[in-house]
């Protein structure tokens, strides 16, 4: 479930987005006064002022709503301005060139990895331009102190980026092991218990009825499994439970499917009517009635039930596989091979 590591990582990037504004613009604004009242630097003070209170404000927006993709935007472009004209106005001597080293970091957080190193070049254009251009770059900071300086701004950049591709990767691998079944690739009961979650917790919205009217559940469970186990033996019954999970990817394209039990499946369906859900879960029937499934050189042919059921809004997790699992077993009742209809709602299914 790739959404849930991007989703992950956008969290870490707001929460370092706000706690960030708070700190940079508490700085800005004590450098705004530094430099106003007692260096009688008037131009950097207003520029840090301005930029402070630029920050506090997406401090306070952050704080109070959520944060925007233009919030990030706005603190790299602000610590950017506030610390290039800090370099160029002040006396090299103060050492503001050092603030310069912040940067590729916090660009590489704050936009990822790629657009960060671009930042991160393109911002060492003018800060090579200024030391260039200021005339007494050669008194105060010799070359080799330059070489120094680029050397540590690029390594600061690339420090943040291992970490950002580690962190990306384990974060991967950990939502793997937590939502995805081993076997076959498809979602666990715990991404389908997520899912469920989201599906509840968003509010019924008047003008996008088929939001939460529309979401049907395909509960597919393969016929006389066991017998597959017992005649073939159970590495074919875990190739054929591999098969069926990728024949299901190939018929849905973009929809989710989730193995819940050993042989069982669901399949959610956004924006469907009952009809179409309905036609969906025959093409399904049929195609498996008509493939053959090739594991360990054997040909085996298998026939699935499928229960069409509607998600309701407030029902429990728990409440909600039982009321899934009787509208199943209606389609197993009634003679297997079929694809059974409930009706409204799951629990009318039965
Ligand atoms: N190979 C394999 N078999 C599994 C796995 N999980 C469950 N099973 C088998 O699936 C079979 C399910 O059997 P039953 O619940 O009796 O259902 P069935 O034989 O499919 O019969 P109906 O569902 O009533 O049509 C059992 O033999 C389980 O051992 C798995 O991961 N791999």
């Amino acid at each position: 479930m790739i959404t849930q590591t991007s989703s992950l990582l956008l969290e870490t990037r707001d929460i370092l987005h706000k706690w960030l504004s708070l700190a940079t613009s508490a700085i800005m604004i004590f450098f705004c006064f530094v430099n106003i009242v007692m260096l009688n630097q008037v131009t950097i003070g207003v520029i840090d002022s301005v930029f402070g209170l630029l920050n506090l404000y997406s401090f306070r927006k952050a704080l109070l709503e959520k944060t925007h993709e233009w919030h990030h935007y706005m603190l790299a472009f602000s610590m950017t301005v506030v610390v290039l004209s800090s370099f160029y106005f002040a006396d090299l001597r103060a050492g503001s060139i050092y603030w310069l080293l912040i940067l590729p970091p916090l660009y590489c957080l704050l936009a990822g990895p790629k657009l960060g190193l671009f930042y991160t070049i393109i911002l060492s254009l003018p800060a090579l331009a200024i030391l260039f251009i200021k005339s007494d770059t050669e008194d105060f900071l010799p070359y080799r102190s330059i070489l120094n300086f680029v050397l540590a701004y690029f390594l600061s950049y690339g420090i943040c980026y291992l970490y950002e591709s580690q962190y990306a990767k384990s974060s991967l691998l950990l939502e793997r092991m937590a939502f995805q079944d081993p076997l076959t690739g498809a979602q666990n009961r715990h991404a389908l218990k997520l899912f469920f979650d989201n599906f509840n917790n968003v509010p019924v919205d008047p003008f996008l009825k088929y939001e939460t009217e529309e979401t049907r559940l395909l509960i597919i469970d393969i016929d006389y499994f066991k017998s597959v186990n017992d005649e073939f033996g159970h590495d074919v019954g875990d190739s054929v439970l591999l098969e069926m999970t990728e024949l299901l990817h190939y018929l849905i394209h973009d929809e989710h499917v989730y193995r819940i039990g050993g042989e069982e499946f669901l399949i959610t369906l956004k924006n469907h009517t009952q009809n179409q859900a309905y036609d969906f879960a025959e093409k399904i029937r049929k195609e498996v009635e008509k493939t053959v499934f090739r594991a360990h050189q054997q040909s085996i042919r298998i026939t699935v039930s499928i229960g069409i059921a509607q998600l309701q809004k407030g029902q429990s997790f728990r409440e909600f596989l039982r009321d899934a699992d009787k509208n199943l077993y209606s389609a197993k009742n009634k003679g297997r091979n079929l694809v059974h209809y409930g009706p409204m709602n799951v629990s009318e299914a039965v």
